[in-house]
Parts: C-alpha cells; sequence; structure tokens
C-alpha cells in the first residue's frame, strides 16, 4: 500500500494528445496543475515504450512533485524512465491490462495503483487480491464520452454510488464528466472526479481545473484564509478580513505576515516576524484543512512574498484575491522598494488582484491615472500583462462618483457608485477584497461576488461613523445592522445612527429586489411591455392611495415645514407620477412622454381600470392602519421606503448598476427610469430621510421600535410589489394554457 493521501484523488487529470492539441500536453498538465489537479495519468495508447517513458521524464519536470505522475497500462515506460530520473509514482491499469500483482511487484510498495472497475465482479476481484494491492478504482464512465470508444453502458451518478458504497478502497469517478457533475459525484461517495476533455479541450485548462476545484467543495460555510499584516485597532488587515469573512457567511482564517502599530490616525511601526514562522502557520493550516478560498494582503518585505509564493505554488486553493497593500488610507507606505518589484510575481499566481489607484500607477510603472477612463486603460494593460483579472477602485478618486471596474485584458464590467459622505474609510480595500474572496469561494462568479461585496460595504462605509472608533479615519462597521439594538445601552441613538442602521436593516429586502427578474428585466430592458403594463396599472392605483395617505402625514404634521413637505409629496404622486402611467396606460400611448401627455375625461376610468392586487391591497392597507391608527412618526416611517427605495433604485438603474445604461436611447423604459434618478426626487428623498430619522431620533425607545418595524414592513411591500408583476403573468399564462 502506498502513501496516496485519498485527498490527491480530488481531482484528478487524465491526459489526451488529441484534444491537447497543438499546444501538447506538456502545457496542459502545466496549466491544470496550476489550477489545482493533484494526479495526473499519461495516457498513451499507441506509442511504444521509448516514446512513453520520454513524455513521463517530460512531465515529471513540468509538475515539478507538485502533483503525482501516474501512466495509463505501460509499467515498463514507467519503469525506464525512473532510470532516466524522472519521478513516476504510479501506474493505473485496465481490466485487460498487465495484472496490478505485477505492477506492484515491478514498481515497489510505494507506488500508487490504481484499476479501472465498472462491476461488482470488478469489486470482488479487488478484495481477493492481498490488502494494498490496489490503492483506488477508477469507476466509470459516468457519462457516454468519446474519449473511450470502447466503454461499458454509463453508470450514471446512481450506477456509481451503488459501486463506491461497496468498494474496498477509494473509488475515483471517471468518463464524460463536466463540471456540472461534480458535486453530485463528491455527494455520491467519490473520492475525486477524474477528466479527459473537461480539461485537456478547454481553452485555459487553469482556469478550468479551478473551476472543477471549486465545485469539488463541499457545501457549507467556505472555508477562508487571510495571509495579511495585524492591525491592532481592528479596522484593517486580517481584524478586517475575519471581520468581512463572517459577514459574508465564510469561516475565517488567518496567517499573520507582520504586526503593525497603528491605529485610525496611521501607522507607528512594523515588525515582521520571521519568514520561516509564517510558513509553519501556513503549512499547519494547509496540512489539517481545506482552504476554499485565499485573501493576501500586506506582506511588508520580499522575504515574506517569496515564502507566500512558494506556499501558494504548492497547496494551490482554488481562489486567490490578492490586495496589492503598498500604501495605507492615511498615505503610510507599507511594502519596501524591493518587496514592491517581487510583489509582480506573486500577483500571476492570483485570480483577481484589487489595487487602488495608487498601487495601479506602482504596478504598471505609470504615473497615477488622473482619470477614472485612465484608470481602466492602466488595469487593462496590467490585467494583460499578468495574465489575471483586475479590480481597480477608485475609492481615492477627486469628485462625487466612487466606481469599481472588474477588467479582463480588454473586458471591462463597472460598478458605478456614488461615494459615500463619510470619514470612516479605514480598511475599506481589506474589507472589500476579503469579501469577494468568501463569496466566490461560496459559489459566486466573480462579477456576482464584486457586485454583492460591494453593495454590503456602501452600508458598511455608512454605519462606520457611529462606531465612534477613533479620531482619524474611522473603521467600516461589517455588522451594521446586526448590533443588539441600541437602546439597550440606554444611549438614544441620533438620526445618522438611525439612517444607517435601518438601512442596513433592509439590506436583505434590498438585495432580494436587485435580484427579481422583473427587475432584472427593468434594467436590461428585456421585461416584456406586458408585464410592464400590468406593473404600472398596479402603482396607478398604489399611487392614488398612497397620495391620500401622504395627505394624512401632512394633517397631523409636528411643523408648517413639515406640513408642506408631505403635503407637497402627496401633490407630486398625484401630479407627475400618475402624468407618466396615464401616458403608459392610456389606449395607443406610446412607450414614455408623448405630446398629448394623457389628457382627456376618459383618463382616470383607463389608468384605474385594473383590479387591485393582493399585494397593492396589502401594501394599501399596512398604510392605511398606520395611519389611522398610530402616531404621526409611525405613518411617516411607513412612507419612507416607497422614497427611498425608487431614488436608490432609480440612481443605480440608470447609471446601469443593475444592467444596461438607461440612458441609452434605444431602452425601452428610458424615460419611466429617468422620473426616479431626477435629482429633485433625490432631494425629495434627503429631506423624508431627515424629517422620519429625526422623529426617531427625538422618539422614545417604544415609539422608534414601532417605527422601525412599520419601515421594515413597507421595504418588504416594495419587494412584493416588484415580485408581483411576473407571478401574476405567470398565473395568467397557466389560466389560458400557454
Ligand atoms: N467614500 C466612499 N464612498 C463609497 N465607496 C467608497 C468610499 N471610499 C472607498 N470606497 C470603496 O471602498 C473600496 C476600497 O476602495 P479604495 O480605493 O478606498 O481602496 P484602498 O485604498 O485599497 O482601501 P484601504 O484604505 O482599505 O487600503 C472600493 O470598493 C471603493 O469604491
Ligand atoms: C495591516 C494592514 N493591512 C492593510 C492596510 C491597508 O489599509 C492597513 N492599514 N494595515
Ligand atoms: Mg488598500
Amino acid at each position: 500500500m502506498s502513501g496516496l493521501d485519498p485527498r490527491d484523488l480530488a481531482l484528478y487529470l487524465v491526459t489526451d494528445a488529441a484534444l491537447a492539441g497543438p499546444r501538447g500536453v506538456a502545457h496542459v498538465v502545466a496549466a491544470a496543475v496550476d489550477g489545482g489537479v493533484r494526479i495526473v495519468q499519461l495516457r498513451e495508447k499507441h506509442a511504444p515504450d521509448a516514446a512513453v517513458a520520454a513524455q513521463l521524464v517530460e512531465l515529471s519536470d513540468v509538475i515539478g512533485g507538485r502533483a503525482l505522475l501516474l501512466v495509463d497500462d505501460r509499467i515498463d515506460a514507467a519503469v525506464e524512465a525512473r532510470r532516466r530520473g524522472a519521478r513516476v509514482d504510479g501506474v493505473h491499469l485496465g481490466q485487460s491490462d498487465a495484472s496490478v500483482l505485477r505492477a506492484r511487484e515491478m514498481l515497489g510498495p510505494d507506488a500508487v495503483i490504481g484499476l479501472t472497475a465498472n462491476t461488482r465482479a470488478h469489486l470482488d476481484g479487488v478484495r481477493a487480491l492481498p490488502e494494498g494491492t490496489v490503492d483506488y478504482l477508477g469507476v466509470g464512465v459516468i457519462r457516454p464520452t468519446a474519449t473511450k470508444p470502447d466503454h461499458p453502458p454509463a453508470l450514471g451518478v446512481d450506477g456509481f454510488a451503488a459501486l463506491a458504497a461497496e468498494s474496498p478502497v477509494p473509488c475515483v469517478a471517471i468518463g464524460g464528466i463536466t463540471a456540472e457533475d461534480v458535486p453530485a459525484l463528491r455527494a455520491a461517495g467519490a473520492a475525486g472526479v477524474a477528466v479527459v476533455s473537461a480539461l485537456c479541450a478547454a481553452p485555459d485548462p487553469r482556469e478550468a481545473a479551478r473551476e472543477l476545484r471549486r465545485r469539488w467543495r463541499r457545501p457549507g460555510p467556505a472555508r477562508v484564509l487571510s495571509i495579511a499584516g495585524s492591525d491592532p485597532s481592528g479596522g484593517a488587515g486580517i481584524q478586517a478580513d475575519l471581520k468581512s469573512i463572517a459577514a459574508h457567511g465564510g469561516y475565517g482564517m488567518a496567517a499573520i505576515t507582520a504586526l503593525t502599530a497603528q491605529n485610525t490616525r496611521g501607522v507607528r511601526g512594523v515588525h515582521v516576524p520571521d519568514p520561516v514562522f509564517l510558513r509553519a502557520q501556513l503549512d499547519a493550516i494547509a496540512d489539517d484543512i481545506e482552504i476554499d478560498a485565499v485573501k493576501i494582503g500586506m506582506l511588508a518585505t520580499s522575504e515574506v512574498i517569496e515564502t507566500v509564493g512558494d506556499w501558494l505554488a504548492q497547496s494551490r486553493p482554488p481562489a486567490v484575491v490578492v490586495d496589492p497593500v503598498m500604501v495605507a488610507t492615511s498615505g503610510d507606505r507599507l511594502l519596501d522598494a524591493r518587496a514592491e518589484r517581487a510583489l509582480t510575481e506573486l500577483l500571476r499566481r492570483a485570480d483577481l488582484i484589487t489595487p487602488n489607484l495608487a498601487e495601479l500607477a506602482v504596478l504598471t510603472g505609470e504615473p497615477t491615472a488622473p482619470t477614472w477612463t485612465e484608470a481602466l486603460a492602466q488595469a487593462g494593460r496590467l490585467s494583460a500583462t499578468l495574465g489575471v483579472a483586475v479590480l481597480v477602485k477608485g475609492g481615492h478618486l477627486p469628485g462625487a462618483d466612487a466606481p469599481d471596474a472588474l477588467v479582463r485584458g480588454s473586458d471591462v464590467r463597472e460598478f458605478p457608485g456614488h461615494r459615500i459622505e463619510t470619514t470612516a474609510t479605514h480598511g475599506t480595500g481589506c474589507s472589500l477584497s476579503a469579501g469577494i474572496a468568501t463569496r466566490r469561494a461560496r459559489g459566486e462568479d466573480w462579477a456576482e461576488a464584486v457586485r454583492r461585496t460591494r453593495q454590503w460595504l456602501r452600508d458598511a462605509l455608512r454605519g462606520g461613523e457611529a462606531l465612534g472608533v477613533g479620531a482619524g479615519h474611522g473603521p467600516v462597521d461589517h455588522f451594521v445592522g446586526q448590533h443588539p439594538a441600541a437602546d439597550a445601552s440606554g444611549a438614544a441613538p441620533d438620526a445618522r445612527e438611525i439612517e444607517a442602521e435601518w438601512w442596513a436593516a433592509i439590506a436583505p429586502v434590498r438585495a432580494a429586489i436587485d435580484d427579481l427578474p422583473f427587475i432584472r428585466g427593468l434594467a436590461e430592458g428585456t421585461l416584456s411591455d406586458a408585464d410592464f403594463r400590468s406593473y404600472l396599472a398596479q402603482d396607478a392605483l398604489y399611487l392614488r392611495d398612497y397620495a391620500r395617505v401622504l395627505a394624512a402625514a401632512s394633517r397631523s404634521a409636528p411643523s408648517s415645514t413639515e406640513q408642506a413637505f408631505w403635503a407637497e409629496a402627496a401633490r407630486g404622486a398625484i401630479e407627475g407620477e400618475l402624468e407618466l402611467h396615464a401616458q403608459w396606460l392610456m389606449p395607443g400611448a406610446d412607450k414614455g412622454p408623448g405630446p398629448e401627455g394623457g389628457e382627456g375625461a376618459g383618463k382616470r376610468e383607463t389608468v384605474f381600470s385594473a383590479a387591485p392586487g393582493p399585494i397593492t391591497t396589502a401594501y394599501l392597507d399596512h398604510l392605511r392602519a398606520v395611519a389611522f391608527d398610530a402616531e404621526h412618526a409611525v405613518l411617516i416611517a411607513a412612507l419612507l421606503p416607497c422614497f427611498w427605495l425608487y431614488t436608490d433604485l432609480g440612481v443605480r438603474l440608470q447609471s446601469g448598476e443593475l444592467g444596461a445604461q438607461a440612458q441609452d436611447p434605444g431602452h425601452p423604459y428610458a424615460s419611466w427610469l429617468a422620473t426616479y434618478a431626477d435629482p429633485a426626487f433625490a432631494e425629495a428623498t434627503r429631506t423624508a430621510i431627515d424629517i422620519v430619522t429625526g422623529a426617531a431620533a427625538s422618539a422614545g425607545a417604544r415609539t422608534r421600535r414601532r417605527m422601525r418595524a412599520a419601515f421594515v414592513r413597507s421595504a418588504e411591500l416594495e419587494h412584493a410589489f416588484f415580485a408581483a408583476p411576473l407571478a401574476a403573468g405567470e398565473r395568467e399564462r397557466e389560466r389560458v394554457g400557454a
């Protein structure tokens, strides 16, 4: 019995020269091993032994001990290659190939010997052998495949599971496996998956291997390792990473590269422990724990960078995000000059790097990009040079925008966003990269992981100042909205804190709204006209009574300014928005505002002709109940989501953050989207937030709790309202049998 570690079976590459094509088998093997393949089997059915031995020598070189090398069938070639100095770890044999006993005799007790099996009789054959003769079984084929023309009938996942359950040795699934099959095979008891085409025919075998490794992950929280420096003030470095990993549903681990003495005002000192001990930390983790993603932060010196680079090359975690930390928010340099150069080599081992503008400049050797357009161009050049994706961060741009962009060569995906007015920006870069790594390890694609982590970070930025940590650039609040009620401490929160806390409290609702097919369709312009009109018909009914509730808020307002504000909002709801609805809903109405603009006597009947749907009724009942029953403060809290969520969505739809740019003149819903992105509406929303959170700050704890509950309920009803049109459309299609 060899010392085969069953974890090495997880991802197994079987070579195929024809599929590898002109780039050659060695190239595919090198890339696949980089991507996380742990066993390589050279499968060469026709070449003479000498040629196979020569290929084994070459592959042994390419692999350099990072994976096990086996050969299909050709024991003599393996012996010959070993004689020529190659490291050949064993053979894989078919049922009709040379006997496994002979292989064990020729290659010795440490060799890895595998056998193909696809029937119960084959399992009996293994049991009949002396224990330790066979190390693993290759069981398949799972699906019909062209790479083994004479294969027996496909087993499928269930057939595999039945054999694996009875096998005396670990079973690797093989034959026609694609990335989609991997989780099911793991669940079926596979020790690993062996693939041919999925890697040999892949345009990028490294990325394909990484994808297979990610899919191999067992379900549950992602295990994410931060390799970074310590910030004792808790806002950046490993402390930020661990909080961010936890906030995104991961299990966090940390290997410390350096200790800093810093606070929110700056870095006072850096102490770098012996990199040998860093390596000991990394090995201790990897020897015991399956790592789903690694986030790398501050690396301090070139020795540390080399230590991490060597470890990465050996352990090849399936997702690697490197935040090339060189300059802290406070402006302090965190790397020495030699280290800045050594970093470039390490960056090639990443999937994604996340430089800010200053770091992008150092890495490209160019001056700091003066504009966002120039930053994107720099990121494109860097991405092409390094062969990795670059998330360029616009946090340090002057002006009102703080966009980021995911750049892969010439492919650019922008994430627009307004700058948040706050001093709490310490550790944003650390928190962002750790969150992205965690989300990627949980199965989101890179763009999705970036989008969602950014959305979270923006709430964390808004909540940062309320933490009251430090007098300089304070930390973001990684768990904004999840703290035990501020009231419990006795101290009443101020309006700013309430704003951050309430907005964070509805973060899950907001994320769910973003994910609705209705919103996606609206953003992309792919929503059907019928679905949009069915939404508008309900919205017209809603706005008519929403305006009445606004008027009730005006009546009970405590000051004339607020009385006027709610009255003006009521007028706006009736006039402005209903105008637009009339233009869309009137018979023969064209998309968007037309010259006739929906005047005329029949207008009201047509606009309000739909029967109110159950969600419309539920939402209005909620508003009317608070208007009828509750204190003024609770009423205005219930009214707030209709302002706040629409402004937020309007701005993000308009900017393209959620899909196609609404400014695109071809966008079918451009005129509708423009209403909600209107700066005047944003201003009204700002006033509404100030009035409501101000009222909450001066209210007693009980009223404040009722306000928050009414606010959250309205937000949930906003979500239900956006979900309703497509659900109704679905029911209608079922009814008519379409
Ligand atoms: N005031 C802000 N408003 C909105 N987003 C911001 C703001 N400041 C930073 N961000 C966002 O925070 C993330 C980090 O970006 P930034 O450019 O600040 O990186 P960094 O300089 O590496 O951060 P760090 O100081 O933690 O090292 C990005 O997603 C950026 O868009
Ligand atoms: C330890 C550490 N890592 C990263 C940063 C970047 O903000 C920092 N300030 N401190
Ligand atoms: Mg940074």
